[in-house]
């Protein structure tokens, strides 16, 4: 989202001047590196071509968010709390399953710190918030309200400052309560911290339900990660995923990166010009305005890949959700570990290292952390949104675009699976005749596969019980009667 922000504020916002961006140094990369490297991604082309220089506009700054005041040096605070007109929060940890304390730090401890950072700026017209519309998920309707935290934050992080992580491992249950993870549970202490500060700033939270592909800017089906539901659509195509549990009616709460990024940029000068009272909430969804539910999205991710299939699918798409605990187990069985099986047994034969089974355990342990979402619904309030939306002028409304009302279903679907087979994958789509002549070869292996399988279940059956060869010569003399008779009605007809 943090590119998808830097890239519209360059490509739209022509009079900002600089964009301030706090980066650590990762996977041995320095920051100026990272940089250099977002800077080159596809996602930037349109801003590369109204103007090749844009990267003068972009100072990177160190910032390591697990560090005590981010890590951020004293020249830099300096030239921060000089310069910043508007602060956008969206770093966190978005695993779900990050240990708590972990989770507490970069979700919680993090904010605070960057709030206090935020008093210091002499020129801070807003602070936007990034949050999620689960961080109140055990809730089935949620408005656009702060809602009492879990515990009080400061409480929680005092505690969890002295106990060993053993400990810690096994209260988070009973601290998260019905929250499934701790992704949502610090989300929400998040909120209660930012809503501490909100007498002090002008404070905007945006809450985003599950972030997808782009819809429209600055090209459709723009992503470039696994999370969410990417993960599941890609194991899906790539014919890996083939069962999930997941109610076919209920609302699929995706909502397009580049919607909820208008959203926030719009906020943004909401807050900064209007200055309200107390922090705004805007529940980022589309459950309540424009649905569609799980159901339609498998139907669409499978239509799509079957016209347009990955690269090496492991077999042909044909994934199916189902809400049935039961009946999931059981194509676990039968689609999954079965498969893996084989196939591991395929490589080790064939002298090389087996992994199926290794994928399908990776897989199994990401889609039951995703079920929780898949399985039920929620209903958004969304006033703030239409409110926001009324208080655009007809032009800012064409560019920063949040009116979802607009989105078209299958093709935003479509759009999305080709972003993940383009731009996640790398794949080129010049390669889908072959594609689609390898997911040919794999259904021509399956026939071959299922055939030789009959033949030899129905052989043992045979040798092993008399009824069993009553059945089949009853079956293979009914087969001739009926040729015979098929014959002679096509020579009398002659
Ligand atoms: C076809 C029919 C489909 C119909 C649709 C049905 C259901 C929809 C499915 C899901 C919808 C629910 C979505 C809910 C979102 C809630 C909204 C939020 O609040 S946003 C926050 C979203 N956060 C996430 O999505 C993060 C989830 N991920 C994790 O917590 C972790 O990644 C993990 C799943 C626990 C895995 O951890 P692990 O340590 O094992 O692995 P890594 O993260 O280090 O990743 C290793 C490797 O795998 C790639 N990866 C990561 N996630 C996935 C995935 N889901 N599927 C496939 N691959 C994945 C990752 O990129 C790494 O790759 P590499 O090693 O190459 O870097
Ligand atoms: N994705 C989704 O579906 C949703 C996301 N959100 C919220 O939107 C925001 C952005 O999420 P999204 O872009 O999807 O998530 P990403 O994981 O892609 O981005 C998180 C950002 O936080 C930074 N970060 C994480 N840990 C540290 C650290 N220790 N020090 C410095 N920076 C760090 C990451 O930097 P680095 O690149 O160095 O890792 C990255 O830039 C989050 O607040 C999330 O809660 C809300 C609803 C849904």
């Amino acid at each position: 989202m943090g590119k998808v922000l830097v890239e519209k504020l360059l490509r739209s916002c022509p009079d900002v001047n600089a964009l301030y961006i706090l980066v650590r140094p990762k996977a041995g990369q320095s920051m100026s590196e990272r940089v250099q490297d977002m800077m080159k991604c596809k996602l930037f082309d349109r801003v590369r071509e109204d103007n090749p220089d844009f990267h003068q506009k972009i100072i990177p700054i160190s910032s390591e968010l697990m560090q005590p005041g981010l890590a951020i040096s004293p020249e830099d605070v300096q030239t921060l709390t000089s310069c910043i007109n508007i602060v956008f929060h969206c770093a966190a940890t978005i695993r779900f399953d990050e240990p708590l304390k972990h989770a507490l730090q970069l979700n919680v401890i993090a904010t605070q710190q960057l709030l206090s950072l935020a008093q210091q700026m002499q020129h801070l017209q807003a602070f936007i918030h990034i949050s999620t519309a689960y961080a109140n998920c055990n809730r089935r309707h949620i408005d656009e309200v702060i809602y009492p935290p879990p515990v009080e934050p400061k409480k929680l992080i005092d505690s969890l400052e002295w106990m060993d992580d053993n400990i810690i491992r096994d209260i988070t249950p009973r601290l998260i309560g019905d929250r499934p993870n701790t992704y949502t549970y610090t989300k929400a202490l998040a909120e209660c911290v930012v809503q501490q500060e909100s007498g002090k700033l002008n404070i905007g939270i945006i809450r985003p339900s599950i972030v997808g592909a782009s819809w429209q800017e600055p090209f459709p089906g723009w992503i470039d990660n696994f999370n969410g539901p990417s993960g599941v659509f890609i194991a899906a195509g790539k014919g890996i995923l083939r069962t999930m549990r997941a109610s076919n009616d209920a609302v699929a709460d995706l909502i397009p990166v580049d919607v909820v990024i208008n959203l926030t940029l719009a906020a943004g000068w909401y807050t900064a010009v209007h200055r309200p009272k107390t922090a705004l909430v805007y529940n980022c969804t589309t459950g309540g305005i424009n649905p569609f539910h799980w159901g339609e999205i498998e139907h669409h991710v499978m239509s799509t890949f079957k016209r347009n299939p990955l690269e090496q699918a492991f077999r042909r798409p044909n994934a199916n959700i189902t809400s049935n605990y039961l009946i999931n187990q059981y194509w676990i069985l039968v689609s999954h570990k079965f498969p893996a099986l084989i196939y591991d047994l395929f490589l080790r034969l064939s002298g090389q290292k087996p992994q199926m089974m290794r994928i399908f355990n990776r897989l199994h342990k990401a889609i039951g952390l995703l079920e929780y979402f898949s399985s039920q619904d929620w209903e958004w309030n969304s006033d703030n949104m239409n409110m926001l939306m009324s208080q655009l002028s007809a032009e800012d409304k064409k560019t920063f675009n949040f009116d979802v009302r607009q989105l078209n279903w299958p093709e935003y679907i479509e759009n999305y699976c080709i972003g993940t087979k383009k731009y996640v994958l790398n794949e080129d789509m010049s390669d889908i005749p072959a594609a689609r002549q390898h997911l040919r070869k794999l259904r021509n292996i399956r026939y071959t596969f299922n055939t030789v399988l009959l033949v030899f279940i129905w052989r043992v059956f045979i040798a092993r019980s008399q009824m069993a060869r009553n059945i089949w010569y009853f079956v293979v003399s009914l087969c001739f009667k009926f040729l015979s008779y098929f014959r002679a009605s096509s020579t009398l007809t002659q």
